[in-house]
């Protein structure tokens, strides 16, 4: 797998050095401006949408605000060099500094309100940046816009060519920064938000953070390109950050395929070429009928392979044929170019939800290289990956609750409960469905706030806390209903546990400081470790949503682990699993209060309960009826009461 692997990187990498040299070249092969300025464009407009995915690809949000973005950084740029003679290597800078400040004031909304509320938002966001580029003709110079010539570089202006290659040399940079991004810690932590923020916050990634930096830095792309557009044009007005060109870009992201580089050069080849190809009759005429040939043979072989029925196929394979015969039909394009390119943009998003890319990978079998194992990294052994227990404070109880009280509406799901828990020792929690358990989970890891009551860990109180702060001071938790990052693989997942151990700042990540790769390595042995404590050595490079059901408890417990914790809520853990899975369980959970960590355990199966732990609370109602060792619980009168009304459950 190794070697298979290095072969994959050679071979990408001797690509992209064919593809940027291609790019290089091409303005000496094709001395044509009008070709030079489109591949400009393209290039110009991949940067955006580089950053673009971050927030829509990566952490799943939806923004309409993205042309306003690209205007402020034109803008930038073009107020610096009309006002004040700027130079290129000041606009740059600043037009990327000024529009990632903007993109914290587009990230406000996305963390109050979600899907098409936000969209609403940032479409206005979008509206009056344009509104104000408008009315501020004392700085904007309004609807005249503004003229400006092709930079200076080191006393050299530049010409068409010339800029084309420093377009060339930008693209690539922001293309590789933006790749390290989304493969450091950063990337991760933005991913983890939107597979599932819940998750996130309790693996100490603060959903609140990470969407703003998420906004920042997508929005310093659009500055930088909005910077480089209003020399490529040498000219910028309000009109051209519009809503259609909002709406081209998250098409963009969308066709060409989101959560990939590729999927945005070709998305931003299709919004620039083919509104250009809708204007010329005989090129839209060939281009269909090769469109609807290579449908046509898709299909037939997706058919024979058996990866599609024929009526999952009629409707591409019929319309692409009507599309090339249409084509011919007509004489002239004018009046339905826009109704083709609606009906071809639909096309793409109904079909291919993936985008280019992702069809193209699913249908050639391709994974996405995930997992890249620096060669110098080995896993650190399994029972070493799991941190000892600091015994901070060193008082007895680890954790103390009293009086806790949680109200919604008239239900008290916890009525007056006092808790304390032993450190070093494995405590359960039992009671029957409703009894108010997992709301006691959720209160002690801040995702809700008690309406009353103290509750103090190692010395400080948790009310009020966020939940990234009570995870990063060392509570972890796994959840009832599994909360896995669906769509990253195991060692991802427990990598975003081990967010806490970076230290590396954006700059280390888009340089690769030696910090960083310290960091980084050590991170893939540990999270490498903890699979192997936990059995899924063998899974390391699988999809979460992939694993089979006992997995993905075990895997949220290495997640969980990898926050070093003091204190790890499990609840749940034996739900759904099947009895040789649960005996690996109990094993599991008796090595990790070896280690000193102390173990809150909700369970249903009374077996597993009784067997592990020292000290058992039994809550009915939201209250606590019982507690003490597992045996006296057990014949606890109220507990057989609570439980069906008189037998004890097995
Ligand atoms: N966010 C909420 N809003 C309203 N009611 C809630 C909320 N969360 C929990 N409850 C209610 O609080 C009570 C306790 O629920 P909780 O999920 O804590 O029980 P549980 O003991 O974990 O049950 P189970 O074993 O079925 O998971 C239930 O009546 C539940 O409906």
């Amino acid at each position: 797998m190794a070697l298979q692997s290095e072969k994959m990187k050679t071979s990408h990498l001797l690509l992209a050095i064919a593809g940027v040299a291609a790019l290089l070249l091409f303005p000496i092969g094709i001395d044509n401006p009008y070709y030079i300025h489109l591949l400009e464009t393209i290039m110009i407009y991949a940067i955006v949408l580089f950053g673009l995915d971050i927030v829509v690809g990566y952490t799943g949000q939806v923004s309409l605000g993205h042309a306003g973005l690209f205007g402020l950084g034109a803008y930038a740029a073009g107020v610096l060099v009309f006002k004040l003679a700027a130079p290129f290597w000041i606009t740059v800078p600043v037009a990327i500094l000024f529009t990632a400040g903007f993109g914290a004031l587009l990230a406000l909304p996305a963390l109050r309100v979600s899907g098409p509320y936000l969209a609403m938002v940032t479409l206005a966001f979008g509206t009056i940046i344009q509104i104000l580029i408008n009315e501020m003709s004392f700085l904007t110079e309004g609807p005249m816009g503004i003229k400006l010539d092709k930079p200076s570089l080191l006393g050299h202006k530049l010409d068409e060519r010339e800029f084309y290659w420093v377009v060339v040399v930008l693209m690539v940079l922001a293309l590789v920064v933006v790749h390290r991004i989304l493969r450091s810690h950063l990337g991760r932590a933005f991913e983890a938000l939107r597979g599932s923020p819940v998750a996130s916050d309790c693996m100490g990634v603060s959903v609140y953070r990470y969407k703003v930096y998420a906004f920042v830095i997508s929005a310093g792309f659009a500055g930088l390109a909005g910077c480089l557009y209003a020399y490529s044009e040498q000219y910028i007005s309000p009109n051209s950050y519009n809503f259609e060109l909002t709406v081209l870009f998250l098409l963009a992201v969308i066709m060409g395929g989101r959560k990939s580089r590729i999927g945005s050069l070709l998305g931003a080849a299709i919004i620039v070429l083919l509104p250009k190809l809708l204007d010329d009759v005989v090129l839209f005429r060939y281009v269909s009928v090769v469109l609807a040939v290579l449908v046509l043979v898709t299909a037939a072989v997706a058919i024979r392979r058996e990866r599609a029925t024929p009526a999952q196929m009629a409707i591409p394979v019929v319309g692409s044929i009507a599309l090339a015969a249409l084509a011919f039909w007509l004489d002239t394009m004018t009046d339905w170019r826009l109704s083709i390119f609606g009906v071809i943009m639909l096309f793409v998003v109904y079909y291919l939800q993936d985008g280019i890319v992702g069809f193209v990978r699913k249908a050639f079998n391709m994974r996405r290289p995930v997992v890249q194992l620096p060669p110098t990294v080995e896993g650190v052994a399994p029972t070493d990956a799991v941190a000892t227990a600091a015994h901070a404070g060193g008082s007895a109880e680890v954790l103390q609750a009293s009086g806790v009280l949680m109200q919604f509406g008239g239900l008290k799901a916890l009525n007056n409960v006092d808790l304390s828990i032993r450190r070093g020792t494995i405590h359960g929690l039992i009671g029957p469905n409703g009894s108010g358990k997992s709301t006691m989970m959720n209160v002690l890891t801040g995702i809700y706030v008690p309406t009353a009551g103290a509750i103090s860990f190692a010395g400080r109180s948790l009310v009020g806390r966020t939940s990234s702060d009570i995870a990063l001071s060392g509570i972890a938790r796994t959840f009832q209903n599994v909360q896995l990052f669906g769509e990253m693989t195991a060692l991802q997942n427990v990598q975003v546990g081990l967010h806490h151990t970076f230290a590396s700042n954006l700059f280390d990540v888009a340089v690769h400081t030696p910090r960083y790769r310290r960091e980084s390595d050590a991170a893939v042995s540990r999270a490498l470790g903890l699979l192997n404590f936990v059995g899924l050595g063998e899974f390391v490079a699988e999809e979460a949503r992939n694993l089979p059901y006992g997995k993905q408890r075990l895997l949220e417990i290495a997640r969980a682990l990898a926050l070093d914790p003091q204190l790890l809520l499990l609840d749940e853990p034996a739900a759904g699993l099947t009895a040789p899975d649960i005996k690996e369980l109990i094993a599991i959970i008796r090595k990790i209060r070896d280690h000193g960590i102390t173990v809150i355990l909700i369970e249903h199966h009374m077996d597993v309960v009784m067997s592990m732990c020292d000290t058992v609370s039994v809550l009915d109602f939201g209250q606590k009826i019982a507690e003490g060792e597992p045996a006296k619980v057990q014949a606890d009168e109220k507990v057989i009461e609570a439980y069906l009304g008189g037998s004890t459950a097995t």
